[in-house]
Order: C-alpha cells, then structure tokens, then sequence
C-alpha cells in the first residue's frame, strides 16, 4: 500500500496556555496542502517485527526514532499486529512546521489499519494518532481543522481558499518545535482566531497571527526575511507555519509564467 503522507500549514496559531503537563493549549487551523507530500509504502511481510528504509531527504535521527518506526510499535503494542516493511521517500521538509513527520506516522498508523483489516473507527484512529503526538490526529482527517487542546482536539473549519496561490518558503536553518515552545509567551486573545479568521483573506495580515513569530522571527533574520520577500512579492497573507521555519505566502489568482517558481520550488493552485 502506497500511500500520500501530505504536509499541513497553520492558519494562525495562538498559544493559549501552559498546562500542567508541559503542553501547551492552542488554537490553530490546520490546512492540509495536497501538492506536497512523502510516499510511504507498507507491506506485510512473514517476517517479526518491522523494516524500514528511507530516501530522499535524509532525516536526522536514527531508524528506530523515526516516526514511522514508533508509530508501528504504537499499533504492535495495541492490537498485536506483527510483521511489516515500511519504505519512506521523504520529500517534506523537516524541522519546518509542515508536520511532514506527523504526517507519516498517521499514514503507517492509516496502513496498518487497512493492511490488517483493523476496521478501526475514526475516533479509534484519532486515540492512536494522539499518542504518536499532537498534530498527528489532524492528518486521520486530512481537511480543515480548527484544532483545540494541545492540538488532537478538532473540528472540522471549513475554508475555501479555491482559486488562490499557495507558495511555501523553507529557510535553510531548522526550527524544532521543543525549541519553538520553549520562547512563547502564552495569552488568551480578546478575539478567538477561529472569529478572527472569518475575515476576507484580505484583512487576515496582522490580524491571524502565529504567536511562535514574535522570538522566532526576532532571533532569526532568515525566516523574517523569507517572510518579507512573500509580501514584497505581492501575498494577500504571509505567516510563519506552525514552529517553523517554513513560512508561507497566499496569493489572489492562480498566474501564468515562473514568477512564483522565482520564490520557491513549493508552488501550489489551491
Ligand atoms: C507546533 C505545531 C503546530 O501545529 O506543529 P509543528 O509546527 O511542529 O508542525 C504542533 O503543536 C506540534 O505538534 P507535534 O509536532 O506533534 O508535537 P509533539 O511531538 O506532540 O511535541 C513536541 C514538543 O512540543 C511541545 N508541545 C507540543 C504541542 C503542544 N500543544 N504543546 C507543547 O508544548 C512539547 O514540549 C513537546 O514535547
Ligand atoms: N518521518 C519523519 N519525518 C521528519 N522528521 C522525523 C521523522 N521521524 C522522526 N523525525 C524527527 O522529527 C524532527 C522534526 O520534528 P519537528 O521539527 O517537530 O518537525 P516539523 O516542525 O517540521 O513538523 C526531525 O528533525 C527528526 O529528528
């Protein structure tokens, strides 16, 4: 089974709260971008236990660590399933805030499911996503999500952005999202964002907002100006993703020619 671990940007991000479990409470919407993914291909094999190969770009930690690792032991620990190969070609970028990495948990998690005929119900797949981590649960959905919590509590938000451009910019330095949470100042807005993003896209710069920007952007210039060089280049909207440092830019139309491509090689008509 070959499946299409696609990545995710946030709409807007408030941090909320520091809870007593060293999570934060948030509010974001999570909108899934189709054009960029990972492949990930499962098979059941005769042998014990799990294989697990990856290309394209290599992720920095050891096999064992990977997420598609951890998210079969999850399923071997729950239901006793036994025996895989797991195939990863990585094309999302890493410590990005494109939950590339979440994303291919969920798809093993979804692989799993099917290729042992778990007949798993939604909300089951959602507990098993919550457990591999936080924004894991948004990808068992994979559309438009106001996500609530520490991220695995969603409904669905409906946001229709058909006919715009989405470019996503990818400095070259990482942010890691232990690192991203570490600087934040959390706060309860007077507006919740999911009212704030009711606005036109139009109105939505300086008004949905990432609350990671403000020590994330400050301590480092590459992202800020990644950020300022989609607005320069005419974006309705520009944000930071998530934790970063991949930064996003949303543009009326869909054009004709490569001045977009100019930007980045992530060029997506939504
Ligand atoms: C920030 C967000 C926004 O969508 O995504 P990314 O930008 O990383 O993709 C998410 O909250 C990331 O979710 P995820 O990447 O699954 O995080 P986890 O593995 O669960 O947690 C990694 C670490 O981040 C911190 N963490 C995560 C989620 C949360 N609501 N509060 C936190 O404080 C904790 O320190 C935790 O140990
Ligand atoms: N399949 C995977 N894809 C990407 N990262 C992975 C994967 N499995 C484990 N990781 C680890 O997770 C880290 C990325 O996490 P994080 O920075 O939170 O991602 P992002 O913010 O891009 O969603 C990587 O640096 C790597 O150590």
């Amino acid at each position: 089974m070959i499946l299409k671990a696609n990545c995710k940007i946030n709409l807007g991000l408030d941090i909320l709260r520091r809870r007593a479990d060293g999570f934060h409470d948030l509010e974001t919407v999570m909108f899934p971008v189709a054009g960029l993914y990972d492949e990930v291909e499962v098979v059941c094999t005769d042998a014990s236990g799990v294989t697990f190969r990856a290309g394209g770009l290599a992720v920095d930690c050891a096999p064992e660590e990977n997420i598609c690792v951890k998210a079969f032991r999850l399923m071997q620990r729950r239901y006793g399933v036994d025996g895989i190969d797991i195939r990863l070609d990585k094309r999302v970028p890493f410590g990005a805030g494109l939950g590339g990495g979440s994303s291919d948990g969920t798809a093993v998690l979804l692989a799993v499911n099917g290729l042992f005929a778990l007949g798993l119900s939604e909300a089951e797949l959602i507990a098993c996503a919550a457990e591999l981590g936080s924004d894991t649960a948004f990808f068992v959905r994979n559309t438009p999500q106001l996500c609530k919590g520490r991220g695995e509590v969603m409904e669905p938000y409906p946001l229709d952005l058909s006919g715009m451009t989405l470019v996503i910019v990818k400095p070259g330095e990482g942010v890691s999202t232990r690192e991203a949470y570490a600087g934040v100042r959390p706060r309860v807005p007077e507006v919740s964002l999911a009212e704030r993003l009711k606005r036109p896209v139009a109105e939505w710069q300086g008004l949905v907002t990432n609350d990671f920007e403000r020590h994330i952007l400050a301590a480092r210039p590459a992202i800020r100006a990644a950020r300022e060089r989609l607005l320069e280049a005419g974006a309705v909207y520009a944000s930071m993703s998530g934790s970063g440092s991949a930064v996003f830019g949303l543009f009326a139309g869909h054009e004709k020619g490569e001045r977009l491509k100019a930007l980045s090689p992530f060029v997506f008509e939504l």
